[in-house]
């Protein structure tokens, strides 16, 4: 059954020139306007007018509109509610989100997007309390396409079930290859536009003069090569969702037009002296400090308060190691199948080698790698040699030296400093072969691949030939090859 569209309004908000303004835009649009300055007596005026929308003001005293938001999801659900957040505080809205709120409009009130925001709600469906996941619910691996049991991706997919329903402007936030792009599109799928265009653009890819162009379209002669008039990207999203990857690489201008594209719904093309109408959500990612970049002037501060309504931070994949096997295991499955390859199961080495890991390139690398492994197994199942061999060397636990020795030595010259260290590494790692091989130093040569002279030179060079561990063993050499054999071959050992 089709959503009914909003017809009644109410308007919680201490400040009446606000409730006065926000009556005559509503108003003008044919809607129903009621309003109140507190939110006592809300909840009675919701049981005797139907009421499809109420806005609250987050300025209401003593927090609240947090308090009414909480109030109407649990005893109104049918009512849809949004906030009107206080002059300065649209980043703050999440808040407002998690009880039940589906969207926002920014103070000072302005007309445009006041009716932009109508238009969404128009489209919402409306609360309800089993639509909201809470914690525990949801226990399956996965949840539309994405892979992941750890806590921090479960709020992840608790995050875009609660939100992806409402028409709000999302901020993906992560490291590349998180995932960042299917989140985009699970908020798609999830919401009432799913069945409406999910257009997507990396904004790093093309120069910033194209960009522009590309997401706004272009009339002809704009510039040199507009042969003809083209709609852009919002064009042809109309209806569905937006997703601008990167952001952060968009230039000064197209900024400004996406910004202006997102408060009223207006887009004009390159060249164009007409604006059109669009209803697009928008959904953003980026891998770059966004709130660094405000500070240098390098982002539009209002443009980021805008697109943070909700921000949604992906973990990189080293802080969510548990997933891997999960990660792998669908891979595995999703590849066999395309290659029409054997199914193989991950061997515990090879495991252990993908638990290990930095994963710098998270996700799409190991996608990339257990295909990789995939094709090239010969095996019954995928081992530890299958992986490429950049993934055990960066596993292999590396050395660090103590502060205690950074701060002892902290005043030496450079040379000098690295020699102390090298000498105390030697110490330790020629010591500590010397234990495993029971003090023998041929054989310890042998494990350390060092000719035995080598192997004597350095521990008397590092004060360890007379050492505790040093003491020297003689047995019987073994061969390298069988067959005649040298003195070379076989040197006399002491
Ligand atoms: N949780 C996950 N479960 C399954 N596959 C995933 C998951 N996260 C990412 N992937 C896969 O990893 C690859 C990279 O994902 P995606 O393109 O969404 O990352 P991104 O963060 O947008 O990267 P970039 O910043 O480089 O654009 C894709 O093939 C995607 O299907």
């Amino acid at each position: 059954m089709p959503e009914r569209a909003v017809q009644r309004i109410l308007v919680v908000s201490p400040n009446a020139e606000v409730r006065q303004t926000l009556r005559e835009i509503f108003e003008q649009d044919g809607r129903d306007v009621l309003t109140a300055a507190a939110s006592a007596g809300v909840e009675e005026m919701i049981s005797r007018a139907e009421v499809d929308l109420v806005l609250c003001d987050q300025q209401l005293p003593d927090e609240s509109a947090y308090a009414l938001l909480e109030a109407l999801r649990a005893h109104h659900p049918g009512v849809r509610t949004a906030l009107l957040a206080a002059p300065g505080m649209s980043a703050a809205a999440s808040p407002a989100f998690e009880r039940g709120a589906t969207d926002y409009l920014a103070q000072p009130v302005v007309a445009a997007e006041a009716i932009t925001m109508l238009r969404r709600a128009d489209h919402t469906p409306r609360a309800h309390p089993s639509a909201s996941l809470t914690s525990g619910e949801n226990e399956s691996p996965s949840f539309r396409g994405m892979y992941g049991t750890t806590e921090s991706m479960r709020s992840v997919f608790r995050m875009i079930s609660r939100v992806g329903r409402t028409g709000v402007t999302v901020l993906v936030t992560g490291e590349s290859g998180t995932g960042k792009e299917l989140v985009a599109r699970a908020l798609h799928d999830e919401s009432t536009r799913r069945n409406k265009p999910f257009v997507a653009l990396n904004c790093s890819a093309l120069p910033s003069e194209l960009v522009e162009s590309e997401l706004f379209g272009h009339m002809r002669g704009a510039f040199t090569g507009a042969v003809k008039d083209r709609g852009g990207l919002f064009e042809a999203a109309h209806g569905g969702t937006l997703f601008l990857d990167e952001i952060g690489d968009l230039g000064p201008l197209a900024q400004a037009k996406v910004l202006r594209a997102v408060e009223s719904g207006e887009v004009m093309r390159v060249g164009g002296t007409k604006s059109t109408h669009v209803d697009v959500r928008v959904i953003a990612a980026t891998n770059r400090p966004l709130d660094e970049m405000v500070m240098d002037g390098r982002f539009r501060e209002d443009l980021l308060y805008r697109l943070k309504v909700i921000s949604l931070a992906l973990p990189p994949l080293r802080e969510r190691t548990s997933d891997i096997p999960l990660l792998a295991g669908h891979f595995l499955h999703l590849f066999a199948e395309r290659h029409h390859l054997p199914l193989r199961a991950l061997g515990d080495d090879a495991r252990e080698t993908l638990m290990q890991y930095d994963w710098p390139g998270n996700v799409r690398e190991l996608r990339n790698v257990l295909e990789g492994a995939l094709v090239m197994c010969d095996g019954a199942e995928i081992s530890a040699c299958d992986l490429p061999a950049g993934l055990s060397a960066s596993s292999a636990p590396r050395v660090s030296l103590s502060t205690a020795f950074l701060e002892a030595n902290a005043d030496l010259p450079f040379v000098e400093a690295r020699e102390r260290a090298l000498r105390e590494f030697d110490r330790a790692f020629l010591s500590a072969a010397l234990a495993r091989n029971g003090g023998n130093i041929a054989r310890t040569a042998r494990a350390l691949g060092l000719h035995r002279q080598s192997l004597q030179k350095l521990l008397a060079r590092r004060d360890l030939r007379n050492g505790e561990n040093a003491h020297e063993t003689v047995v019987p050499p073994v061969p390298l090859r069988t067959g005649h054999t040298t003195a070379r071959e076989h040197p006399k050992v002491r």
